[in-house]
């Protein structure tokens, strides 16, 4: 099925909407769509700048050198299998956000604080202008747990196999994937199975058909939804596919994306500017915030009477009005 992207194209505006705004004399914001972008991140470069002169450029390329040597298609089937056991703790989802005190990711031009940092940065920027949409704040808390695979406990995974951005495998690698002149290192570049336009996909085959390099944001998928969460399908996309810049942000590999993907997309693409953007060096009140995130995973959602007939046909059942479901984002531990 091919995907007509030039009607409702989620590409569309996504640049030109940004006006310049005078915060101060110093400062100066983008401001896109009610959200204020900084102008330089906190080690006073652009955002996501991969070639600029900075304490942090020689380390993150030579990650992506690493990253995009070893990101093989046989690479990402083994770790989709041993992974997906799911066997190896048990644990709430508060406890994996206390163990990213311990993490700093080696493949971000902006940022050098601990993981559980940008958790809290992300979900607090997200809760300020939507309030009331508990399901991207609970996902903006959650998004990058899958780093907790370079933890001992969880297989302690080298930074090529679990932080920066993503791509797919089995389909030529995009020009527009940062450092992407170290591709031709990887085993599966001069593969002519896996290095034309579609590889072994298909137009429009689906995303959810297409292995993406592996990392944390497919192990945090695979927990979320074999955990069998109740966050909604635009959650688990954002989840899944949040590094996936080369898609969200460049457009490349559209031509795989069905027309859910589509959809998808668009809260994906609202949900990268927190992530990216809040990103900073004021740290947040962890005690002052923990309440509400607490409250928030161990919320219990109830369904009334009317709600709750496509269910089971509450006819059949003689307690009827006193019946409730009760509805949690994630058991109170999960499976990793
Ligand atoms: O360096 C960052 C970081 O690893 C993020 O968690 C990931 O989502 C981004 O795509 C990547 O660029
Ligand atoms: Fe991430
Ligand atoms: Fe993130």
């Amino acid at each position: 099925m091919t995907i007509d992207f030039d009607e409702q194209s989620p590409f569309e505006g996504y640049e030109t909407q940004e006006k310049k705004v005078h915060i101060d004399e110093k400062e100066v914001l983008l401001l896109n769509g009610g959200f204020l972008v900084p102008h330089t991140n906190s080690f006073g470069h652009t955002f996501r700048d991969y070639d600029v002169e900075s304490e942090r450029q020689e380390g993150v390329e030579n990650f992506y050198k690493n990253n995009h040597i070893n990101q093989t298609c046989d690479f990402v089937k083994k770790m989709r299998e041993v992974y997906g056991k799911l066997n190896r703790v048990e644990m709430s989802i508060w406890e994996c956000c206390e163990l990213l005190n311990d993490v700093v990711d080696e493949s971000d031009p902006d940022l050098d604080e601990p993981q559980i940092e940008h958790l809290l940065q992300t979900a607090e920027a997200i809760r300020k202008d939507y309030p009331d949409e508990d399901w991207l704040h609970l996902t903006g808390l959650i998004h990058d747990l899958g780093k907790v695979l370079l933890l001992p406990s969880f297989g302690g995974l080298p930074q090529w196999a679990v932080v920066g951005d993503t791509f797919p495998v089995g389909c030529a690698f995009d020009e527009s994937i940062v450092h992407h002149k170290y591709f031709k290192e990887n085993p599966d570049y001069n593969n002519p199975a896996y290095n034309t336009k579609y590889g072994v996909y298909s137009e429009g085959c689906g995303l959810k058909n297409v292995m993406m390099s592996w990392g944390h944001d497919d192990y945090m998928y695979l927990v979320a939804k074999e955990n069998k969460t109740t966050l909604p399908s635009a959650a688990l996309f954002i989840i899944r596919y949040h590094s996936f810049y080369a898609l969200h942000r460049s457009g490349a590999y559209k031509h795989l994306m069905n027309k859910e993907d589509v959809e998808n997309l668009k809260w994906l693409q609202i949900f990268n500017k927190y992530d990216l953007y809040s990103k900073s060096k004021v740290r947040v009140d962890l005690e002052k915030v923990k309440p509400y995130y607490l409250s928030l995973i161990n919320k219990v959602t109830s369904l009334d009477s009317t709600n709750i007939t496509h269910i089971f046909d509450i006819s059949t059942c003689p307690d009827y009005e006193i019946v409730i479901v009760l509805l949690q984002y994630f058991p109170a531990k999960l499976k990793w």
